[in-house]
């Protein structure tokens, strides 16, 4: 069933696992671009006119009964293949209106080519001054790689006034003003129905606001050879389940619960005890053999009345924790943990402990405090933290999340989880840092990257490296949340995506 035209509500979910795993950074498609063109008998307008087509083609499949399609052009490339769609609509008998940004006689190379031949097709084009109030569809081709500045003037009123429309809006390579290597909006951006991507995947569609303006992912790889990929090394990648869910395998016949490990969570100050006991479910949930809690005497009792598989400690000072860190596997600190005396002692305790360690929350404020790095630990800030880490501000992270886990990687090592839309995981050269696709805004809620810790601290448990017990772990949280979301993200609960842990981690949820 297709969407009516005009309905700007189509916006499915973003089904995005048939993709490619690859993610690009624009100067690496410029890269990939220049080594197709030097590789083949291929030119620039070959290419050009691939990418409008195949835009085209998706244009009739998807909104097979938009008659009036309304086609924005800038001034650079991307522009040009906004008139290959415009001739293609032509011929195909549709009403096209071109609004242009840029004089076409200031357009060059292959743009000016593709403007001629739609002119030459019988076109019009003529400058933007405000969008039609009826049209089927509107196609961004304002902006793609090429972007280099906030939006401003014409620029910034083309794109509102394109959010503001009621039309369906298909951007061509990258919703206009979004940056394609970090996620972040530049000034504003098209907040696009769908998105076709041309040769390659870029990175920011996958995080910041990547997933909220691309709308659905589309792609097309215009017939790149696959030995002209391979030389250019993609920045990033998308976590790909198949491979993290056949990494957990079937569990031996002859298991006992000391086959899977047993975790530590120290956590959980007075008041705070639902950060710890969330992530000590969670643990279980996810496969841990053994899970004890390390927390305040204050509320050490009532921990585990609603879990009494849990195993609940009452730790007053570091002395207290010995016993317990010799029996662990691995250790999770942070839950809960406050950064005063009770928690700093604890951290203190740990922070060069010779177990892998998941730092999460306030062990990571205290972390920040005064800096240490292992290559074994796996860090797992929000945006916040991460800021307080790297002593920037948290819209300087979100400005550039790509950059901002890579330069945490690189002063704490480990491996860096950074969470948020489309979290990022970066474990350290020479692997890049992998993204994960999944999740949704259910996710915005209290408790949820507790039950993050735990799951990671679980895995590591069970024999996964740090670098894929975090990636294996993110993903299945956000699978998780997505099967919990099917009931509502608005009012989801960090409950409710560990009650759906075992469902997602079992396989019985692939899709
Ligand atoms: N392999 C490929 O890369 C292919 C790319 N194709 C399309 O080409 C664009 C990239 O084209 P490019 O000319 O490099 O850049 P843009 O068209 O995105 O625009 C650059 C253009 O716009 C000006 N500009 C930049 N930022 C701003 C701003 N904030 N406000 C106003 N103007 C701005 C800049 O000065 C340039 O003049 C790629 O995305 C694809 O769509 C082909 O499809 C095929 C292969
Ligand atoms: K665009």
């Amino acid at each position: 069933m297709h969407p009516p035209a005009g309905d700007k509500t189509y916006r499915a979910l973003p089904a995005v696992r048939h993709l490619p795993y690859a993610l690009y950074r624009a100067d690496e498609l410029r890269a990939l671009d220049r080594a197709a063109l030097d590789e083949s008998d291929l030119t620039g307008a070959d290419l050009m006119e691939r990418a409008g087509q195949a835009a085209y083609r998706l244009i009739r499949s998807r909104w097979s009964s938009a008659r009036s399609l309304t086609v924005l052009c800038g001034g650079g490339n991307n522009a040009g293949d906004g008139y290959v769609v415009a001739r293609a609509a032509v011929g195909h008998g549709d009403q096209v209106r071109v609004l242009t940004l840029v004089d076409p006689a200031r357009l060059r190379g292959d743009a000016l080519a593709m403007a001629q031949v739609y002119r030459a097709a019988g076109g019009a084009i003529e400058p933007f001054a405000g969008l039609p109030q009826r049209t089927d569809l509107i196609v961004d081709a304002l902006l793609g790689i090429g972007l280099a500045r906030d939006l401003e003037g014409p620029w910034l009123a083309a794109v509102q006034a394109v959010n503001a429309h009621r039309a369906p809006v298909l951007a061509l390579d990258v919703p206009s003003g979004l940056d394609a290597d970090t996620g972040a909006m530049r000034g504003d951006a098209v907040r696009a129905s769908a998105t076709i991507s041309f040769i390659g995947l870029k990175v920011g569609f996958f995080t910041g606001e990547g997933p909220e303006r691309c709308g659905r992912i589309h792609f097309a790889g215009l017939e790149i050879p696959a030995t002209t990929l391979a030389r250019v090394l993609p920045s990033a990648r998308r976590i790909d389940w198949r491979r993290v869910a056949d990494r957990l395998g079937p569990r031996p016949r002859t298991a006992h619960k000391g086959t899977f490990g047993h975790v530590l969570i120290i956590g959980g100050a007075p008041g705070f005890s639902g950060a710890v006991r969330l992530a000590g479910e969670a643990a279980l949930r996810a496969g841990a053999g053994l899970v004890s809690i390390a927390t305040h005497p204050d509320h050490a009792r009532c921990l585990n009345l609603t879990r009494p598989e849990l195993m609940v400690h009452a730790v007053d000072t570091a002395a207290d924790l010995a016993p317990l860190l010799e029996r662990a596997t691995v250790v999770a600190i942070g839950p809960g943990l406050g950064q005063g005396a009770w928690g700093r002692d604890l951290w203190l305790a740990v922070v060069s402990l010779p177990r892998p360690l998941i730092v999460d929350a306030d062990a990571l404020n205290l972390l920040a405090e005064a800096p240490a790095a292992r290559a074994d630990w796996v860090l797992t800030p929000h945006p916040g933290e991460a800021a307080r880490l790297l002593g920037e501000s948290t819209v300087q992270v979100q400005r550039d999340r790509p950059g901002a886990v890579s330069r945490l990687q690189r002063r704490y090592l480990g491996v860096v989880v950074l969470k948020g839309a489309g979290t990022l995981i970066d474990a350290g050269p020479p692997r890049p840092p992998a993204i994960c696709s999944d999740g949704n805004p259910g996710l915005a809620s209290g408790g949820t990257g507790d039950a993050l810790t735990g799951i990671i601290a679980a895995l590591v448990a069970q024999g996964l490296d740090p670098d894929e017990a975090a990636s294996v772990g993110v993903c299945v949280h956000a699978r998780a949340a997505d099967v919990a979301a099917r009931d509502g993200e608005r009012g989801m609960l960090a409950g409710d995506l560990i009650a759906r842990l075992r469902a997602v981690l079992d396989g019985q949820d692939r899709r």
